[in-house]
């Protein structure tokens, strides 16, 4: 790449960019610009060559394939100087983003979905945690992969991902404590040993010990019992950081809050950092005592809220991507639609997928996915019903509702039918026979048709992809 412009030259790459992208977007349409095209970020510009930037390599391969052309035929006619348009991979992106949002505000927006690394694969159910020995004897271990760079980052945890960071990059003592909380499976634990393994791995003679509030308790208990609470009280006061994982288990333990307490408080003193997590806010842990509560609340409280539809994209991008597996699309996407309820269940819908593909030696398709899920799709099924897909469908291409049962033919009444039952297929858990009595009295195997049609459409021509997945974020929601 050539000489590389300065500020105004940036400045007016950046507008150009944002010109390309409000083009890209009216034409593929608003989902698959936020997949694909959202995330990417302008990496560097010279006279005549543009450099963008994706977080994975997945991401990078499928926007070249796809979207290249076009961006590069859209860059031209905005600057007929740009000749060339090269897409790389950033692994790092999500560390300058991490910096720079720390730094500025924690409570800064950042993109989602965050950069991930590239890494060689690992079995989808490697072993959840690496024991970390210096930690092994007070503490619990650290799980290896729970860092800052595979945590992926998008508006319903950038909060308490930003302060997590803060902490963790703080020489001096910033929020104290940081009170991480959210609902089961959405990254506490990740962020706090996130935070450890930086603090670890900046500053290797700061003592960090992180553990389960229900091994705090075990451990007092035991320390109580062999009368030695001096020793106890000396080796977890004397730490640099105090980390205490699900600290509502120690609800209605009055002792242990008692010991915790003090704990707390002989830290504090001393300028020693603690973050604690919780599924709870401070105010509305019921058992712990007030005035416990109140000292927890008075650092910086900071919420996980439940995921959206693109950070667990991102997530699955991200996942895959460590795994080293290629997921098509189409089933990352419909994974993110269907698996809701949070990201350890995410994550397991995942490793069964690839786990499945891997031992049967099959390719991983919407159908596998389908069939592999079973269990697990129908009891997040949201119950959406055939006629509730009948009447938007047919709302939407505005035909009479009864055209989804009658025997007409013509395309007009034909193609909607299709996409109804393509839809009822996605949507619920009814059976294609079940389907097909629902249109009319068909036969399974016209259903069977019908969504490969919708399924060859789609590939090919974008407005109807669209059309489509439309439709299925309305009913969805
Ligand atoms: N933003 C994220 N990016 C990547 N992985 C994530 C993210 N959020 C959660 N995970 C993954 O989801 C799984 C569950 O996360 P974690 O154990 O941190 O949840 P938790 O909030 O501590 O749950 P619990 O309340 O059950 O303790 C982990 O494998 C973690 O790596």
């Amino acid at each position: 790449m050539g000489r590389l412009v300065k500020d105004s030259g940036t400045a007016m790459a950046k507008s150009e960019w944002d010109r390309v992208k409000v083009r890209l977007k009216d034409e593929v349409g608003d989902a698959a610009y936020r997949s694909w095209l959202r995330p990417i970020t302008l990496h560097d510009m010279s006279e005549d060559a543009v450099k963008l930037a994706l977080p994975t390599r997945f991401m990078r391969d499928w926007v070249n394939t796809h979207y290249a052309e076009r961006i590069r035929t859209l860059w031209g006619a905005e600057n007929p100087a740009i000749r060339n348009v090269e897409i790389v991979v950033e692994a790092a992106r999500a560390v300058s983003v991490a910096q720079n949002a720390a730094k500025a505000s924690v409570a800064k927006v950042v993109p989602s979905p965050a950069a991930a690394p590239v890494r060689a694969a690992a079995a989808p159910c490697a072993p959840a945690a690496a024991p970390n020995a210096d930690n092994d004897e007070l503490g619990a271990p650290l799980d290896n992969r729970f860092t800052f760079k595979n945590f992926v980052v998008g508006k319903p945890n950038e909060f308490a991902w930003a302060a997590a960071r803060r902490v963790a990059e703080a020489d001096q003592v910033s929020f104290n404590p940081l009170f991480l909380y959210g609902g089961v499976g959405l990254g506490k634990t990740h962020l706090m040993h996130a935070i450890a393994h930086h603090i670890r791995e900046r500053n290797p003679e700061r003592s960090v010990l992180y553990l389960s509030a229900e091994k705090f308790m075990y451990r007092f208990i035991r320390a109580l019992r062999g009368q030695d609470t001096m020793s106890f009280k000396e080796q977890f006061r004397s730490v640099d950081v105090l980390m205490i994982d699900d600290v509502q288990f120690i609800a209605g333990k009055d002792a242990t809050q008692e010991e915790f307490f003090h704990t707390f408080n002989a830290l504090v003193d001393q300028g020693r950092q603690i973050v604690i997590s919780a599924d709870k806010s401070p105010s509305d842990l019921e058992g712990i005592e007030e005035r416990l509560r109140s000292r927890m609340a008075c650092g910086l409280v900071a919420d996980i809220h439940a995921t959206t539809y693109e950070l667990r994209l991102g997530i699955l991008h991200s996942k895959a991507e460590q795994m080293g597996v290629l997921v098509p699309q189409k089933v990352m996407e419909f994974l993110a639609h269907k698996i809701i309820s949070n990201v350890r269940e995410l994550e397991g819908a995942l490793n069964r997928v690839v786990a499945h593909s891997q031992l049967v030696g099959r390719a991983i398709t919407l159908e596998t996915t389908q069939e592999v899920l079973h269990d697990l799709l129908r009891a997040s099924d949201r119950r959406i019903t055939i006629e509730e897909i009948q009447k938007k469908v047919a709302e939407h291409f505005t035909i009479k509702l009864a055209e989804m049962s009658s025997a007409r033919r013509s395309r007009q009444v034909a193609r909607p039918r299709q996409i109804a039952m393509y839809l009822a297929k996605q949507l619920t858990s009814r059976s294609l026979p079940e389907i097909g009595r629902k249109f009319g009295g068909r036969d399974h195997t016209t259903v069977m048709h019908a969504v490969k049609k919708v399924e060859e459409l789609k590939e090919c021509d974008q407005n109807f992809a669209e059309d489509v997945e439309l439709l299925r974020r309305m009913l969805q929601g």
